[in-house]
């Protein structure tokens, strides 16, 4: 067998439909890492079965499904189809089997056969002990290297079961001790119901015997109680008959006497009716006397009855009158309240247009002031405009005044600077003219006080001569001070004049400086009156409010007088009506008082009426009291003769009595004889659920009277009394319990007989699979020795039961030695030496049980690429019994593949299957060759550490 093929679909990367080809011999899968190369890897565990999420790489199975890329949408179902080609390896009549496992996302998973639908079970079934399988060593990874080598021993066991084809023993023997197991929980149980059964069986065994006799014992009461019911049923038919004979008699005499009493019955009724008339008349007599007697009477009654009226309804017209007059009383009354209440409305009316007149003078006040306030308010306004032009000429004039003053103020400087003045020579020029001052001044004290002196001392002479040498003295400085002034007046420049001219720029200045201070004096004169005008305003408002104050109150009043005047009218109307009223209550009065009046007369009519009749009747009475006397007279003859009748008839009737009696009592009789005898059936059919009738005509059971008939009952009875109690159902019950306990007797022994048949076979079983196991143990252990040798060029392997006496279920250890080294434990060797060892064991059970095909994921991965030569030599030895389809990196793997198969990603997450060479295909077959000589060159090596390398074959312990 070997694997032709694997149809991919939505597995993992392979998003699109793959298919991958496969030869016979050696094939390389390659491709760069994460291509999806494992992937086909995961793909086949998956399809032989894979159950386990961590084996596939995944978390949950659904992640094997491709979950899409950049590009992609994720696929909902993943499909796998391995091709084998069957050469009897597999247990199936086909040449070419198909096996497919599909799963949708939504969980569902399917398994085909075939194209027929199977379950996971059948799969594994297919595989066993073929080397393939989830557990087998037909797959090898480098996850699966480490589970060889470093899990514990117990686990390496699958490995050399699968060689030992002990997989399917061992899955059937756990199927028998399943079954045993089953078998014996079902015996266990079966035994507890047949213990439990058999006491039952017992009990109901001895229960059942005694109601047999119970029953017979019963039987042959009833026959007895039925004897004994049929004697007395036929005593009480005699008697019954007896009866029926004696009450014919009887009647016959009854009906006799009957007949008499008809006849003298008949007679009485004539008479009898004819008295009847008689005193029928009497008593309708004695009726109409007693009925005038009432009448007369009620006449009688009413009268005093109407006269009572008569008193009653007089007081009663007296009262009203009374009444009448205090109504009327009233209604004045009322009338005058109604009239003062409308005064008093029409006064607060008159308040009312009073204080109407008063708010609109107020309201004509608020709004003279709110007129005034408006009218300041205007005056403020154009105020504040007058201001507001003012201001602005005061800024022009200012504006002109700047340009005035600059004006000047240039017009100075070169005025100034045209006329040469000096401010030194100025003041020396004032200095000058007060010196010429202050000198005129001494010679002005001097000369007067000199002339002073002359005047009061001297002569004329003396004194014109002082004036003179006064005048010439004060010329003299005259003289010096006019030269003093003109040489200041040259002094001092000509053009200030000019500026202050009438049209000068001074002069303009002066008037602009006039201006400014007029319209700021204005503002000023403006904003003092807007002030006043403000506080007009605000007394005005005060005044306002003031008067809307006032002005509440007197609305406020207003209401309370409209209120008071609306109450008095109110009040006046409610006099009225209530006045209204009590003149209707009169008017009603004199009604009812003229009704009363009208009623009295009346009552005078009927009294007169009544006293007539009453009369009338007095007379009737008279009449009928003599008829009467008549009748009594009549009614006492007759009744004599009619006394003798009756005792006549009374003593037939005596005789009737006794007859008819005695007829009773022969009934009576007879009912009781039928009432025993319906008893009889009753109480039979009530007793015993039949009917006596049955067992009337049949002949009795036991010979004897019916005093025998109850001896031999009381000893049946005691009989069935020294029984005790008793199961009536027992017998059937024992026949239920007996049918069930040979039942369940036969169970178990139908249970026994298959545990020990389950019991040898699994003991069969484990016989054969420890023989097998035994067996393919020993041949893998020494190939494993030789191959190891081989690959490691020397040294020592070893495999060691754990249990040698517990071989199925025994651990197996590894003990190794590369060569120069200590025999030690794998755990302690290098990753290429442990992959080397895997291999060798590898190839050490493939020599006892070679898998049809294989698949070696990168077990190379560790070797050095001496070690890689000598795995591929063995890989080529082997691929004449096996089909090998290995992945790998390593270019010596590739090149002693017999087809190259590459896994690329053209499309990134896309997995695609490229064929790049198909041995006898292309040229390139011949490299095929090329590991071979690594592998003479290896054996060389080999043999120089070796003494010598064993020729390998399929198995070495065959040779
Ligand atoms: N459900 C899935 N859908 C799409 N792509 C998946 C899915 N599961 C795994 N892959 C992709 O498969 C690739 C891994 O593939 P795989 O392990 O087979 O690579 P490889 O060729 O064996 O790489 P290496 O040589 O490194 O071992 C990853 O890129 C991963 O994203």
């Amino acid at each position: 067998m070997f694997l032709k093929s694997i149809d991919l679909f939505g597995f993992k990367s392979f998003a699109e439909k793959s298919h991958i080809q496969f030869t016979d011999g050696i094939s390389a899968l390659i491709g760069p890492n994460g291509c999806g190369k494992s992937n086909v890897v995961d793909a086949v565990k998956w399809v032989l079965g894979e159950q386990a999420t961590k084996s596939l790489r995944a978390e949950r199975m659904e992640d094997i499904i491709f979950n899409g890329t950049d590009t992609r949408k994720p696929l909902n179902v993943a499909e796998v189809t391995l091709t084998l080609e069957n050469d009897g390896v597999l247990p199936l009549d086909f040449p070419e089997i198909t096996i497919r496992r599909r799963l949708f996302r939504s969980g569902e998973s399917e398994y085909f056969v075939n194209g027929a639908p199977v379950k996971l079970r059948d799969v594994r079934e297919l595989f066993y002990d073929t080397g393939i399988g989830k557990t087998a060593y037909s797959i090898m990874e480098q996850g699966k290297i480490d589970q060889i080598l470093s899990t514990r021993p117990e686990d390496r066991r699958a490995l050399f079961e699968e060689a030992a084809g002990i997989t399917r023993y061992k899955m059937r023997g756990r199927e028998a001790d399943r079954k045993l197991e089953r078998t014996e929980a079902n015996m266990h149980e079966v035994d507890s119901v047949l213990t439990e059964v058999r006491r039952s069986y017992d009990t109901l065994k001895r229960q059942a015997e005694k109601t047999t006799s119970y029953r017979a014992l019963r039987e042959e009461q009833f026959n007895l109680e039925v004897d004994l019911q049929v004697a007395r049923l036929l005593q009480y038919r005699e008697q019954e008959e007896q009866f029926q004979e004696r009450s014919g008699t009887a009647r016959q005499e009854r009906d006799n006497l009957k007949q008499a009493i008809d006849g003298l019955n008949e007679k009485l009724e004539s008479e009898l009716s004819r008295v009847n008339s008689m005193e029928s008349r009497l008593v309708e007599v004695q009726k109409r006397l007693y009925g005038l007697e009432l009448e007369k009477s009620s006449r009688t009654e009413r009268i005093a009855l109407i006269r009572n009226q008569q008193a009653q309804l007089e007081d009663q017209i007296e009262a009203e009158r009374g009444r009448l007059k205090g109504l009327s009383r009233k209604a004045e009354e009322q009338e005058q309240a109604a009239a003062t209440a409308e005064r008093s409305e029409e006064e607060t009316r008159l308040q009312i247009s009073e204080v109407d007149k008063t708010v609109a003078t107020v309201q004509d006040r608020i709004a003279r002031s709110q007129e005034r306030q408006k009218e300041a308010r205007e005056q403020i306004r154009q105020a504040e405009q007058t201001i507001t032009a003012n201001e602005r000429s005061v800024t022009e004039c200012q504006k002109e005044l700047r340009a005035v003053t600059d004006e000047l103020v240039g017009a100075l400087d070169t005025k100034l600077k045209e006329s040469g003045y000096s401010s030194a020579e100025r003041a020396r020029h004032e200095e000058t003219l007060k010196a010429a001052l202050d000198q005129m001044e001494i010679t002005l004290r001097g000369r007067r006080e000199a002339l002073q002196d002359h005047l009061r001392l001297g002569g004329v002479e003396e004194r014109r001569a002082a004036a003179e040498q006064a005048f010439s003295a004060l010329e003299e400085a005259l003289g010096a001070l006019s030269e003093a002034v003109e040489r200041y007046q040259g002094a001092i420049p000509r053009f200030l004049d000019d500026f202050l001219a009438p049209e000068g720029t001074m002069t303009r200045k002066r008037s602009l400086d006039d201006n400014v201070e007029k319209l700021q004096e204005a503002n000023r004169g403006l904003r003092e009156k807007i002030r006043d005008l403000n506080e007009e305003i605000q007394a005005l408002q005060q005044t306002i409010d003031t008067e809307r104050e006032n002005l509440e109150q007197m609305k406020l009043n207003r209401v309370q007088l409209e209120n008071r005047a609306g109450a008095l009218l109110e009040a006046a109307r409610r006099h009225r009506r209530e006045m209204e009223e009590t003149r209707r209550h009169q008017k009603e009065l004199e009604t009812r008082i003229e009704g009363d009046q009208r009623r009295a007369r009346e009552l005078e009519g009927q009294t007169v009426a009544l006293q007539k009749e009453h009369d009338d009747l007095a007379r009737q009475e008279q009449e009928l009291r003599q008829e009467l006397k008549r009748l009594e007279q009549d009614i006492a003859g007759n009744n004599k003769s009619l006394q003798a009748e009756e005792e006549k008839l009374r003593r037939s009737m005596q005789a009737l009595a006794q007859a008819q009696s005695k007829l009773e009592g022969l009934q009576v009789k007879l009912a009781e004889k039928r009432t025993e005898v319906r008893g009889l059936y009753d109480s039979f059919s009530e007793r015993h659920g039949r009917d006596l009738r049955e067992f009337e005509g049949r002949q009795p059971s036991f010979e004897g009277d019916q005093k025998q008939l109850r001896d031999e009952m009381t000893r049946v009875r005691g009989e069935l009394k020294e029984l005790g109690s008793v199961n009536l159902m027992a017998v059937e019950e024992f026949a239920e319990v007996s049918d069930r306990y040979e039942f369940l007797s036969g169970q178990l022994a139908d249970l026994r007989t298959a545990r020990d048949d389950l019991v040898r076979v699994t003991a069969e079983i484990r016989r054969e699979s420890q023989q097998l196991f035994v067996e393919t143990y020993n041949r893998v252990r020494k190939n494993f020795h030789t191959i190891f040798r081989r690959l490691f060029g020397g040294g020592r392997a070893e495999l060691r039961l754990i249990d040698p006496d517990n071989v199925l279920d025994s651990g197996i250890d590894i003990l190794v030695q590369p060569p120069g080294k200590k025999l030690e434990s794998i755990t302690l060797l290098s990753g290429g030496e442990r992959s080397l060892t895997a291999v060798a064991l590898l190839f050490a059970t493939f020599m006892v049980r070679p898998a049809p095909f294989t698949l070696l994921d990168e077990i190379d991965a560790a070797l050095d690429e001496h070690n890689v030569g000598r795995f591929v030599n063995m890989l080529h030895e082997f691929s004449e019994q096996s089909q090998f389809i290995v992945i790998t990196h390593n270019k010596k793997t590739v090149a002693g593949a017999n087809t190259l198969l590459g896994v690329t990603m053209q499309e990134s997450g896309v997995s695609q299957i490229v064929a790049l060479r198909i041995d006898g295909q292309d040229g390139k077959q011949g490299q095929k060759g090329k590991p071979g000589q690594d592998e003479t060159d290896d054996r060389a090596q080999a043999g120089d550490q070796n003494d010598q390398e064993p020729q390998l074959a399929l198995d070495d312990t065959k040779e």
